[in-house]
């Protein structure tokens, strides 16, 4: 994936058009807060006044194993990686209960899963990269070619669901230890020290905490240097599953299609994804704040404000889902309020 010129933001003009109807709403000025800017906001990445109602909405779960899960940095072992793809696939993770019930599509990709999964439908299977990726602060993660073919087959994902009609994509992550990862890439690109990025993941005690962080430091230093260009980066500290994640992030940034991110891997993809596609993030919502400490730096480096802040750290894009009735609630008031000069005979 080539890096790009400059993304172009959602119109600026149909972003006015949405503002200037917000303010002459039946409501006091300002008194639907942060939920009538949504509906602005959505209204401009849809380049239409009043936004259309967001009924058709995908979250792409990518879910891969983590060399560093054998290293002591998760609560739980890497079998739980292929436990959960079956959840998901029968309906029964935490992120389908949400989405069944806000209407959201999920589907699981196995892009680096360890297990052999090949019993489960093709459209789960079809594309996997490899079985697992390398433990980062002992080896890379991925060859670049690896990377290359992980970022191409999250941007085939984006392109067929926009093709399909999708109005807007979420991003979701399966794979015990991943947190590990996703920490060490928006400490290598916000240059943060380990401490800084460490979180406690699925819940890991003191002890694990620190084995992680190191695990970390050691991972920066290792690859000290090589982590300027995004794809390098990727190569060293990633894995074929947030790779594609990033993939998917450019190319539905490309596409004009919004994306509501979720908690961790999704936004530290994100960061990785606006280092490749400049302006990107303007396609970018972020559906709610995680408790890992690497998450909120890399979305005040995104300069996005989550839309919840319930203590969630699930991951599997249940943030995003979860979120996703306020950003309908403000395409509901830019649809369905009436005008204040409709209201009052002049
Ligand atoms: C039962 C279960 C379901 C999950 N669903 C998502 N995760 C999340 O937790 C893991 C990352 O945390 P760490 O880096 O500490 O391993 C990933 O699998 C992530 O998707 C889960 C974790 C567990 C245990
Ligand atoms: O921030 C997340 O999405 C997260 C946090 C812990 C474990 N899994 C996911």
């Amino acid at each position: 994936m080539e890096k790009s010129s400059r993304i172009a933001p959602p119109s600026p003009d149909v972003a006015a058009l949405a503002h200037e109807r917000l303010a002459g709403l039946a409501t006091p000025p300002g008194a639907l807060g942060r939920v009538g800017e949504l509906g602005a906001w959505v209204a401009a990445a849809q380049g239409e006044v009043p936004p259309r109602p967001l009924d058709d909405v995908r979250l792409v779960v990518f879910a891969g194993d983590h060399g560093v899960a054998a290293h002591g940095v998760s609560a739980y072992p890497a079998a739980i990686t292929e436990a959960m793809v079956r959840t998901i696939v029968a309906g029964k993770a935490g992120v389908t209960a949400l989405a069944q019930a806000h209407g959201v599509s999920v589907t699981v990709l196995d892009v680096a899963v360890d297990a052999d999964l090949s019993d489960l439908p093709a459209e789960v299977t079809a594309r996997k990269v490899r079985r697992g990726s390398g433990a980062i602060h002992l080896e890379d993660a991925l060859s670049r070619e690896e990377v290359e073919a992980s970022l191409a087959l999250g941007a085939t994902v984006a392109g067929e669901l926009v093709d399909d009609g999708a109005q807007l994509l979420m991003t979701g992550d399966l794979g015990i230890g991943n947190t590990t990862p996703a920490a060490a890439l928006v400490a290598a690109v916000l240059g943060l020290p380990a401490d800084e990025v460490t979180g406690r993941g699925t819940g890991i005690d003191d002890d694990g905490w620190v084995r992680k962080r190191d695990v970390i430091a050691t991972a920066l230093q290792r690859v000290e240097g090589r982590t300027d260009d995004p794809v390098d980066g990727l190569a060293a500290l990633g894995s074929a599953d947030l790779a594609a994640t990033v993939g998917f992030l450019v190319e539905s940034s490309r596409r004009g299609v919004p994306v509501l991110l979720d908690g961790l891997m999704s936004v530290a993809c994100a960061v990785v994804a606006e280092a490749i596609a400049p302006g990107a993030s303007a396609w970018w919502l972020a559906g709610h704040r995680s408790t890992e400490p690497a998450q909120a730096h890399a979305l005040k480096s995104l300069d996005l404000e989550p839309l919840l802040d319930v203590g969630m750290r699930l991951g599997e894009g249940s943030g995003a889902v979860a979120a996703l009735p306020v950003l309908r609630s403000g395409v509901a008031v830019l649809r369905d309020v009436a005008l204040l000069s409709e209201i009052m005979p002049s």
